[in-house]
């Protein structure tokens, strides 16, 4: 078997609890994340009021009014701030909520269909790839929603409320304004193309960095003992460099939209203020409806200037935001995409618990990719409940793919497979593989594997019947290493095999090579043990041991041409 090394089990019980996170269904967050940006731009807006009531107060102590009569005025200024601020802060946090909850709802769905994929697939995304994407990449969508979605709804709206304002006082002060505010997203634009294209290619380095460096840590020993430690460290070095490059160009284009915002924004107030500076000198006499500017007027039309390209200014900050954030958002959401899944099999409580499953398999064709010649076509076998087999042929003619198919780790693309007389689902089987997963922590740990309801006495039974009661002994409470480091290739099939012995709700199981690669004697000893679990239970072997086919009922060869059936 290439790939699907776990327990069958073990991977259902990762399944689970992805699909009872993205069950709970957020409330709607694009309302929020709307109204969240409403009281921002709200916020905003206040500006206007405030801005207008300065000048005015300004105006008239120019005109002699006593400093007294500025008590009210000074009050709604301050009353006006406060408001503003507490509705600046409320939509802020309202929108990060909403963000983070639409962060676990697209979290929890994409580690939904990552447990759907099949582990035979070999086009699957790396686990460095998925854990960089979920985990690193996927953070970067909270900064887009929270902050560059209320940024873009302001700039929409508060330049040109300040606009209208502007415009029945002085027409060239908003003209000024209108042709320089049309600059910035026209360039923000053109830079916004470039900005995604480099965020994306950035998102690309790092998950193809994170892959690249689990995959060769992974394979150290090998690495070493091939003696290719310097090659590899240069591959790493130009996987960083890359990274490293792509890194800065997303930099760059920030920096440059900073710039021509600021450019642009700068060169429209500082043409304001021109204008409203000379029309107050009295130099120009056009412009404003009544003839000239007074020096409220005037004020207020420079106060809200800088404030009409605030919020261009605070949608350029977070301009790089929603380059990100949309990479994030596509590779989230293709981190499974076009994969193959685990087969779909229906949860029946119809099934005959009490009794070992008969086996039928119907017609079925399979091939791994569509450019692959067919592995299965038109295939049939049918088992009896009980009955033990042992699957033989040539390597590469599809017995560990055909064990992959009635456990359902990847779909038939014709025909069915029936188990017990339904679609069974994989929790009545047991995989016992060629490279078991052992966990960090005891060998009883590892047998239970925290599955509830399994006591001493059936971990001490699995131990007996897997004869790895020396071994259980000898570590005592002491915890294996990670990946199994501490048990010899043997004692690690037959700590599978304990595993499978605990669970009663096995009735079949499916052993891919169970005797490669070990010395005869411990070959015996580890097909005892498998008969011993497989007492009345269906058991389907796929086997080049002649002495372990001999025990079976019946053998089953696989041939690339023809199926050839030899009774026992
Ligand atoms: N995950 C996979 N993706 C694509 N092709 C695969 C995959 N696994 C196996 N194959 C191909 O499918 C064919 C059948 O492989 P399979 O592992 O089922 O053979 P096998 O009879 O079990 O071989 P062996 O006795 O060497 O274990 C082979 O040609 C193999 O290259």
């Amino acid at each position: 078997m290439v790939s699907a090394f776990f327990d069958a089990r073990e991977q259902q019980q990762v399944e689970m609890p992805a699909v009872g996170v993205a069950a709970r269904k957020p409330a709607n967050t694009n309302r929020r994340l709307r109204s969240a940006a409403m009281l921002q731009a709200l916020a905003a807006a206040l500006w206007i009021p405030q801005a207008g009531i300065l000048a005015r107060s300004v105006g008239r102590l120019a005109d002699g009014v006593g400093l007294g009569d500025m008590f009210w005025p000074a009050v709604f200024i301050l009353l006006l701030g406060m408001v503003k601020s507490c509705l600046d802060a409320v939509g802020g946090r309202l929108a990060f909520r909403a963000a983070r909850s639409e962060l676990s709802e697209k979290r929890a769905n994409a580690v939904r269909l990552l447990a759907r994929l099949s582990p035979v697939d070999a086009g699957r995304p790396a686990s460095g790839e998925a854990a960089s994407v979920l985990g690193e990449q996927a953070e970067l969508i909270v900064p887009y929603l929270s902050r560059f979605r209320p940024a873009r709804m302001k700039a929409s709206f508060v330049p040109l409320v300040i606009l209208a304002c502007i415009f029945p006082i002085s027409w060239i002060a908003a003209l000024v304004l209108l042709f320089a505010a049309p600059l910035i997203p026209i360039f923000m634009a053109l830079i916004g193309w470039r900005a995604q294209a480099a965020s994306q290619k950035q998102l690309i380095a790092t998950s193809s960095l994170n892959a690249f460096l689990l995959d060769r840590l992974r394979g150290l020993a090998t690495i070493r003992s091939l003696d290719a430690v310097d090659a590899t460290a240069l591959k790493l070095r130009s996987e960083a460099e890359s990274l490293r490059t792509r890194t800065v160009a997303v930099l760059k284009i920030a920096f440059l939209s900073s710039a021509v915002l600021e450019l642009f924004s700068a060169l429209g107030v500082a043409m304001t203020a021109v204008y409203v500076g000379f029309s107050l000198l009295g130099e120009i006499r056009f412009g404003a409806w009544s003839g000239g500017l007074d020096l409220s007027q005037g004020l207020f039309v420079l106060l809200l200037a800088p404030a009409f390209f605030e919020p261009l200014r605070e949608l350029s900050a977070v301009w790089h935001d929603r380059a990100s954030g949309e990479a994030a958002l596509k590779a989230l959401d293709g981190i499974a995409a076009e994969s193959m899944t685990l087969a779909d099999r229906d949860k029946t409580g119809k099934l005959a618990v009490d009794a070992a499953f008969a086996l039928r398999v119907e017609n079925i064709s399979f091939r791994y990719r569509p450019d692959q010649s067919p592995i299965f076509e038109g295939f049939d076998l049918d088992l009896a409940a009980g009955e033990h087999v042992a699957l033989l042929g040539a390597s590469g003619t599809g017995k560990s793919t055909l064990l992959s198919l009635i456990a359902g780790l990847a779909p038939c693309s014709e025909g069915r497979i029936i188990i017990g007389g339904a679609s069974a689902d994989r929790g009545h089987m047991a995989w016992i593989g060629q490279r078991p997963h052992i966990f960090a922590g005891t060998v009883a740990g590892n047998i239970a594997l925290g599955r509830p309801g399994i006591s001493k006495t059936e971990i001490s039974k699995a131990l007996d019947l897997a004869k790895l009661g020396g071994v259980a002994k000898a570590y005592g409470h002491s915890p294996l290493g990670e990946g199994g480091i501490g048990l010899s290739g043997g004692e690690a099939l037959r700590l599978t095999i304990a595993r499978a012995a605990c669970d009663p709700d096995i009735r079949i199981i499916l052993a891919d090579e169970p005797t490669a690669h070990l010395d005869a004697e411990t070959a015996a000893e580890i097909t005892e043990s498998l008969l011993a679990l497989a007492e009345g239970r269906t058991l389907i072997v796929a086997t080049h041991d002649p002495l372990l086919a001999a025990r079976m009922h019946r053998t089953i060869r696989l041939d690339t041409e023809h199926l050839q059936e030899a009774a026992e």
